[in-house]
């Protein structure tokens, strides 16, 4: 088996071109977390594909806004030059016989050094492949480029041809976040589990059977993390055990599982924990009163 390779990866091109299909058919569906120790640039990751030979770790660019790219000022444009400047390899997208003046815009953004990979998407929209060739041909006369590869994201094809290429400019020889760093969960799913952790740690043997958390809002707030989360238990008489004498528990509760998102998602979390009977059974017997058994 060849050696392992990492590196960052950005994906830029102007709107619509396909950039968001392409990382999802690269990546899946799933996102990825990396833990806050495990963060080691300004980028914010965006997914982690992590193969036999390989670990690609895809970043987003922050302040790159093709959209508005024409009122961009040279400040702006340095910025956004220089965080680019910080990725491994940027796959430059755009798409099958079409190239306009937005697509001129972003490689004029395109930072010199950084080897830029020409993703041609949407092959599968070209009936005549004949096209394909003098549009290549005209790419290749107006951009610099370490390699031009033809892909179609929706249907999935030439993306192993795409990472084969991709892989030759990852520079580092070892994995650059390691597997426990890594998670597919969401960030939803793990506010609850830290939730959970906590409640189990901190009551122990007198946890009500059948606690379970839900989290009912997360809201993300620029850098900030609105969540609101409910204990819900089965009976009011467990309600006190959770909410502890003065609220004591729940808060030691909260302030807990806070401190652990804020280190995990990387930024200010604001969280709200309420404890909840859960009304199901109550219900229930209600149901069955009104239809008449008892
Ligand atoms: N036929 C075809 N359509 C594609 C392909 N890749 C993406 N599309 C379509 O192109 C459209 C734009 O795709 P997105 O992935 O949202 O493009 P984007 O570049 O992320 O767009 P912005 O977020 O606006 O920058 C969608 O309707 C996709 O389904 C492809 O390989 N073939």
């Amino acid at each position: 088996m060849s050696e392992i390779r990492s590196g960052r990866i950005a994906i830029v091109g102007r709107p619509n071109v396909g950039k968001s299909t392409l990382l999802n058919a690269l990546i899946g569906e799933k996102v990825s977390i990396v833990s806050r120790r495990a963060q080691t640039t300004r980028h914010r990751i965006m997914g982690i594909l992590t193969a036999a030979d390989a670990q690609y770790v895809f970043v987003d660019t922050p302040g790159f806004q093709t959209r508005h790219v024409n009122a961009l000022n040279q400040a702006m444009n340095r910025g956004v030059r220089q965080a680019l400047a910080e990725v491994d390899v940027i796959l430059f997208v755009v798409e099958a016989c079409r190239l306009d003046d937005r697509d001129r815009a972003v490689r004029k953004l395109l930072p010199e050094g950084c080897p830029v990979i020409i993703v041609v998407n949407k092959i599968d929209q070209i009936k005549n492949k004949a096209e394909l060739l003098p549009y290549l041909t005209q790419l290749a006369g107006e951009a610099e480029f370490t390699a031009i590869v033809p892909v179609s994201a929706t249907r999935r094809a030439q993306l192993d041809a795409l990472l084969g290429e991709v892989r030759k400019h990852l520079p580092n020889d070892e994995l650059l976040f390691a597997e426990d760093e890594i998670t597919d969960r969401s960030e939803k799913f793990l506010a609850a589990e830290y939730i959970r952790e906590k409640l189990f740690r901190l009551i122990g043997d007198e946890l009500p059977y059948g606690a379970t958390v839900e989290v009912e809002r997360f809201v993300v707030d620029g850098e900030l993390r609105r969540i609101s989360a409910a204990i819900v238990v089965d009976r009011a008489g467990h309600k006190s055990i959770v909410i502890g004498k003065g609220g004591e528990v729940v808060k030691r509760i909260a302030s807990e599982a806070r401190q652990d998102m804020e280190r995990m998602f990387g930024g200010p979390v604001f969280l709200e924990v309420f404890v909840k009977v859960n009304s199901g059974w109550a219900d229930d017997a209600q149901l069955l009163k009104s239809l008449g058994y008892e």
